[in-house]
């Protein structure tokens, strides 16, 4: 097999990002795509005030087709966020994303899903909405409720009752029958059990093996390991690193250990603190009880000779001796 950089030479990125940044207003929706709009209603935030802040910033790179991309970094640097701009739901603020080919997007894990509707009415909307058409729908019913597990009698309930297994299962065997070219997951992976998890992987690994592309979110190495050729490290806002995946993960890993040593220093020093804080206190209360138990007048302890007790400086007019 071509490698992934020679493909990307050879029939040119299937995914281009060029100086992505994106930026959010606190307590402030943003502006919303179409498709944002459809899935969740049109309401805006009235309130046009408020600061803003840029968690992505001048992010550029390519994916070659048949590449599978990971994802990794920290707790809110931005990964699912540029997942959504190459889904389209998210309209960058600065530079580009080109996507050429349809993508079947496992951003949420409702995958879409509609929470008032029953699982048959949801599958026919996202599917329908993911361009499948309503035939096909129907050939694929069966195979996608029995892939997600959903027994019969369930099927036609709302799913606002269905477990977050039950809406993740549902949302990876509709998606995951899209015979999209791009595979955008994320963290999806984590909810299913053990045996949906193990479906998912041979249902991935199908996919991959069709030369699809994947761009994966993901805090579990061994899925990123497992899948991704290619990773990405967002840190900081920005890219990082593009590289295979070990070496992103490596440098990841790298870096939490470095910041949890700091952490411990820092905790350490601030116990020491504290530590010297309560000796001192407890020295001088230790002071002050002997103190008293020779009879001696605390505070006069301290007074200088002929001082007075409202000026302890002495400078009330009297001399010392
Ligand atoms: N619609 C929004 N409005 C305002 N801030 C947002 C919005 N969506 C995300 N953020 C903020 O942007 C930052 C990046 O969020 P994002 O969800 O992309 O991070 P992440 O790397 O995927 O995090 P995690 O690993 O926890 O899933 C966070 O500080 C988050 O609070």
């Amino acid at each position: 097999m071509a490698s992934t950089y020679e493909a990307a030479v050879t029939s040119g990125p299937i995914i281009e990002a060029k100086g992505l940044g994106v930026k959010f207003a606190v307590n402030r929706r943003r502006k919303r795509s179409l498709r944002e709009m459809f899935i969740h209603g049109s309401k805006r935030d009235p309130n046009a005030e408020g600061s803003e802040f840029w968690p992505l910033r001048d992010v550029s790179f390519d994916v070659a087709k048949g590449d599978c991309v990971g994802i990794v970094g920290k707790n809110g640097t931005g990964k699912s966020t540029l997942l959504k701009m190459i889904a389209g739901v998210l309209i960058p603020d600065e530079g580009k994303v080109s996507v050429h080919g349809k993508v079947a997007p496992l951003l949420e894990l409702r995958a879409g899903f509609n929470d008032n509707l029953t699982g048959r009415e949801n599958v026919y909307l996202v599917g329908s909405l993911h361009g499948m058409p309503e035939k096909e729908i129907d050939a694929r019913f069966d195979e996608i409720v029995d892939f997600a597990e959903i027994k019969p009698k369930f099927i036609d309930t709302p799913i606002r009752h269905y477990s977050s297994g039950m809406k993740v299962r549902l949302g990876f065997a509709l998606i995951s029958q899209l015979e999209h070219p791009i595979m955008l997951v994320d963290e999806v992976l984590a909810v299913g059990d053990k045996a949906f998890k193990r479906k998912s992987y041979e249902a991935i690994d199908r996919m991959l093996a069709n030369d699809r592309t994947m761009v994966l979110v993901s805090h579990n190495e061994k899925d990123l390991r497992r899948f991704c050729n290619r990773g990405l490290y967002i840190k900081g806002g920005t890219l990082a690193l593009d590289t295979d995946i070990d070496s992103a993960l490596a440098a990841y890993n790298e870096d939490t250990r470095v910041e949890i040593e700091e952490r411990k220093k820092k905790d350490a020093a601030k116990k020491k603190r504290a530590e010297e804080a309560e000796k001192k206190l407890e020295a001088e209360q230790r002071a002050a009880t002997s103190d008293s138990a020779e009879g001696k007048p605390v505070d006069s302890a301290e007074k200088p000779e002929g001082g007075s007790a409202d000026k302890p400086d002495g400078k009330d007019g009297g001399q010392a001796a």
